[in-house]
């Protein structure tokens, strides 16, 4: 098997914008073929960060280099058009006046003819949607105008495709089929692409590398369930799932907390922020003391929430497994001790 080779290289990129740092020196380095998925707040700098790459922004410092190629930085700038690079908009920026086919082939003027026509028929044909190409956009609904412009993107045949928010645009219920398709399509053309996303859970689910942005920086990247279930920050922990917070102070060894006491590497900083999701939490005879608040059985999941002495707010725990506990019964609530997570918690004004 080939070895991957890196297609895009975004080395400490810094932009201001309006005398906010759009980007803050990020970095990531992203495979041939490979999908990622960028996801954070708004107005994290995923946008500018799409921007940049396709050359419509520019950098006031860093580096981009695209398929061996430096096309910003260090005084160069490749244009946009020479870039190879494919841009999908949110709102998919259809042109009104041309059909769905028109549109398709907006970006092959320079191809001739008939090359052109076989380009464009040979995606219309990729995508199924041989029935939409005489129709205006105006006449599409949301899901059919979304694979119009994903097949505009793709007639050139980018090394790179961007995309930005390419699924909030749509029903629920239809966004989950479009997103499957969407990736099978671009792994079968194997394509290297930039997702973005503002949905934690569209992104833990969504292409081979979640890369986490925040204030325009890169927090961190990984698989999706490596940053789900062994988050490297306290800002990725709270960003992907709600969070118990919990008091917890050394003492020897260990993390001491009214919920107990859990390993801690002799070097780990502190303050400690100790971090339980709802799911980690259980009811067993040997935990500790709590008394139900509040009960809500959501169909598959029971919500527990639990007020335990030395915690000042209560804790929220879910389970699978209906408890049948009652409001103001006192039961036991334990950890999954492999699930807690403990963080530095100096940092987190800045991070948070
Ligand atoms: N043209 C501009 N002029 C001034 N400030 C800008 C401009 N473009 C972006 N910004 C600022 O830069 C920061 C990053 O914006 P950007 O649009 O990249 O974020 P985003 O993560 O894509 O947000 P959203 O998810 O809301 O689209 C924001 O604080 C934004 O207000």
């Amino acid at each position: 098997m080939m070895q991957p080779r890196p297609i895009v290289v975004l080395d400490q990129l810094s932009r201001k914008l309006g005398g906010v740092s759009a980007l803050d020196g990020f970095s990531l380095s992203i495979d041939e073929g490979e999908i990622v998925c960028l996801v954070g707040h708004s107005g994290c700098g995923k946008s500018t960060l799409l921007r940049v790459i396709a050359g419509i922004e520019t950098l006031d410092a860093g580096a981009v280099t695209l398929n061996g190629q430096l096309v910003s930085g260090q005084s160069v700038f490749v244009e946009p058009e020479q870039r190879k690079v494919g841009f999908m908009f949110q709102d998919y920026a259809l042109f009104p006046h041309l059909t769905a086919r028109q549109n398709i082939a907006f970006g092959l003027k320079r191809m001739d003819r008939t090359a052109r026509d076989e380009r464009v028929s040979d995606i219309i044909k990729r995508l199924g949607i041989d029935a939409l190409s005489a129709k205006y956009p105006h006449q599409l609904s949301g899901g059919e105008q979304q694979r119009i412009a994903l097949a505009r993107a793709l007639a050139p045949q980018p090394a790179i495709l961007l995309m930005d928010e390419p699924f909030s645009n749509l029903d629920r219920g239809l966004r989950e089929s479009v997103r499957l398709e969407t990736l099978n399509l671009l792994r079968a053309l194997g394509t290297t692409a930039i997702i973005v996303t503002h949905d934690p859970e569209e992104a833990l689910s969504t292409g081979d590398t979640v890369a986490l942005m925040h204030k325009g920086r890169l927090v961190e990247a990984g698989t999706g369930e490596a940053v789900y279930a062994k988050p490297q920050t306290a800002y990725a922990a709270s960003f992907f799932s709600q969070l118990n917070r919990v008091p917890a102070c050394r003492d020897g060894a260990a993390a001491s907390s009214p919920l107990g006491r859990f390993p801690l590497a002799p070097d780990h900083p502190e303050p400690i922020e100790l971090l339980i999701r709802p799911h980690s939490l259980f009811l067993t005879q040997d935990g500790t003391a709590a008394r139900v608040v509040d009960r809500a059985f959501r169909g598959e999941i029971e919500q527990l929430v639990l007020a335990v002495d030395g915690l000042a707010e209560p804790l929220i725990m879910r389970s699978s497994r209906n408890s049948g506990a009652e409001i103001g019964q006192i039961v036991r609530v334990s950890v999954r001790p492999e699930e807690a997570m403990i963080f530095d918690s100096s940092h987190r004004e800045s991070s948070t």
